[in-house]
């Protein structure tokens, strides 16, 4: 499995498989510092180039295709099960990677469809402000757009005011802006994390995979939140 990873992750940049304990513990105490500050990490160039190059060729052939996804989003049992995607997710060591970035145990969701998915936005599609529905995200950015198509959040704990659509205009302030760099992870504080994409803009869609992990093992939507992020219920 770690050999599967090693060609996907930049392993010796975060040698999330110990291979250098003392640069893995650089990783997670500079990581880790950010996340409890703002309720959001970033990893540069995490994944290797001539993955990010392989996994873009894979969604682009067959995903934008309207059977596999339902508005922006292919669900994880959508995904085939060689992708070297669903490996990462299923990879102990990343799961104990975020647990130690978010200071609980972290556990992948149990849930079919939202475990893992792969979000395409092509031109004029935006993601409204929303919080997710994990207690931790972990986004991989796959694919940039010409123009627009960052994520935007507001840090912690700002993120706690007003729940609602929409941001009020004096909030605007707070809101912190991440361009849409391939090869990146994001971690976020999932449902205390409020974010959004901006709009895409131009030919190139915005490819990102979202892998959800939770405090408790086991953790499953519900069949309404299935229907409105799936529109099915299984
Ligand atoms: O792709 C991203 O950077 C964020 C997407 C997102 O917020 C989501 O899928 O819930
Ligand atoms: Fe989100």
């Amino acid at each position: 499995m770690t050999r599967e990873v090693d060609s996907t992750v930049d392993l010796d940049r975060y040698p999330l498989d110990r291979r250098s304990v003392t640069r893995l513990h650089e990783v997670i105490e500079r990581a880790q510092a950010d996340f409890l500050v703002s309720g959001v990490t970033v990893l540069p160039e995490f994944l290797r180039p001539a993955a990010v190059t392989e996994m873009a060729a894979d969604v682009l052939s067959d995903g934008l295709g309207d059977a596999m996804r339902f508005e922006y989003t292919v669900a994880c049992d959508r995904i085939p099960d060689s992708s070297p995607l669903k490996a990462l997710y299923r990879w102990e060591p990343l799961r104990e990677f975020v647990s130690q970035l978010v200071g609980e145990q972290a556990y992948r969701s149990a849930d079919e469809l939202g475990a893992m998915t792969v979000q395409i936005h092509e031109n004029g599609d935006v993601q409204d402000w929303h919080y997710d529905m994990s207690d931790y995200t972990v986004m991989l950015h796959i694919v940039a757009p010409q123009r627009g198509g960052a994520l935007e959040y507001i840090p912690l704990p700002g993120a706690f005011i007003e729940r609602g659509g929409g941001l009020p205009m004096r909030h605007r302030h707070m809101v912190k802006m991440l361009p849409t760099v391939p090869g990146t992870l994001v971690l976020h504080a999932g449902r205390r994390s409020r974010h959004r994409v901006t709009p895409v803009q131009g030919e190139i869609p915005r490819v990102s995979v979202h892998m959800a992990f939770n405090a408790r093992p086991g953790q499953r939507l519900n069949a309404h939140v299935r229907r409105h992020l799936f529109g099915r219920e299984d």
